[in-house]
């Protein structure tokens, strides 16, 4: 087995002439925890997207796991392994907690949106789901309706549903958007809890976080990767510090002496 899971060459997307990202290649290794940062506009979320396959890239090929996977839809990779998380969009508010995660086990097993199906079959899903939910820790919470969770909570939530999809690599875009402090504390815990044996990459702002998590980090800006390596030496590298100037050095946790000469 190759020590590496996923792999660009030459990532491209053009939007009308505009260069969104351009010649990315990425490296993520086996087992890891791969940090995609960068200032705004740097083409974070469309790189996260053409990985996911939301969008096909303009140029450039992607290799999952040895294979091709540059011209698949999501569906597809998913089926390999390679799972995005979703969106709380699709989070079902009226349904509880518990049976949002049974309805992504259904899905995971092929019987998709079956709703009709009898009591006795659906919860033949409840102790699988029951367990995702230990996961995540939101054990007391499952027999809430889950548009009535509290934000933080619904992010788990949706990584309930996304572990029930049992993917060899996790894609998580921004998990901690939006989040309370506790929250982020929370929801970085569960995430080193539920990266044991798989690998995950994460589009992340909040620098703590991706210090905290990332093994390695790729930083992009303008659509290009500017610098790569583990926090301390990306945070180090003066052209990184050069792309988030006019941010406070400290939010990207560059030591007071380096970002002032
Ligand atoms: N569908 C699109 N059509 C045209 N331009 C786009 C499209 N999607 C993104 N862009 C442009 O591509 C560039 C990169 O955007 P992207 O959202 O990938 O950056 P980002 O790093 O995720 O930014 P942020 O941190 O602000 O979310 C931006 O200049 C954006 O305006």
């Amino acid at each position: 087995m190759s020590d590496t899971i996923l792999e660009t060459q030459g990532l491209t997307k053009e939007f009308r002439g505009f260069l969104a990202v351009q010649g990315v290649n990425l490296t993520i290794r086996r087992g890891t925890i791969h940090g995609l940062i960068g200032p705004n506009g740097a083409g974070k979320t469309t790189c996260f997207n053409l990985l996911t396959k939301f969008l096909i890239p303009t140029r450039g090929k992607i290799t999952y796991d040895g294979r091709d996977i540059t011209n698949m839809k999501p569906a597809e990779v998913a089926r390999l392994g390679l799972v995005r998380s979703f969106q709380i969009s699709a989070v079902f508010p009226h349904l509880t907690v518990l049976e949002n995660v049974r309805v992504a086990l259904q899905r995971a097993r092929g019987s998709s949106f079956d709703f009709w199906r009898s009591d006795s079959v659906l919860k033949q899903f409840d102790g699988r789901a029951r367990e995702l939910l230990a996961d995540v820790g939101l054990t007391e919470y499952a027999e809430l309706q889950a548009g009535s969770l509290p934000y933080g909570r619904k992010r788990a939530l949706e990584i309930a549903t996304t572990l029930a999809l049992e993917p060899t690599m996790m894609l998580l875009d921004e998990p901690t958007a939006g989040m309370t402090h506790e929250d982020v504390d929370r929801i970085v815990t569960l995430i080193k809890r539920v990266s044991k044996g798989r690998t995950v990459l994460l589009v992340e702002h909040n620098l703590k976080v991706v210090e905290g998590l990332c093994d390695n980090i790729t930083v992009l800006a303008r659509g290009e990767v500017l610098a790569e390596g583990d926090y301390m030496a990306v945070s180090r590298n003066p052209d990184v510090q050069a792309a988030y100037l006019g941010t406070d050095p400290a939010s990207v946790g560059v030591p007071e002496s380096a970002a002032h000469g």
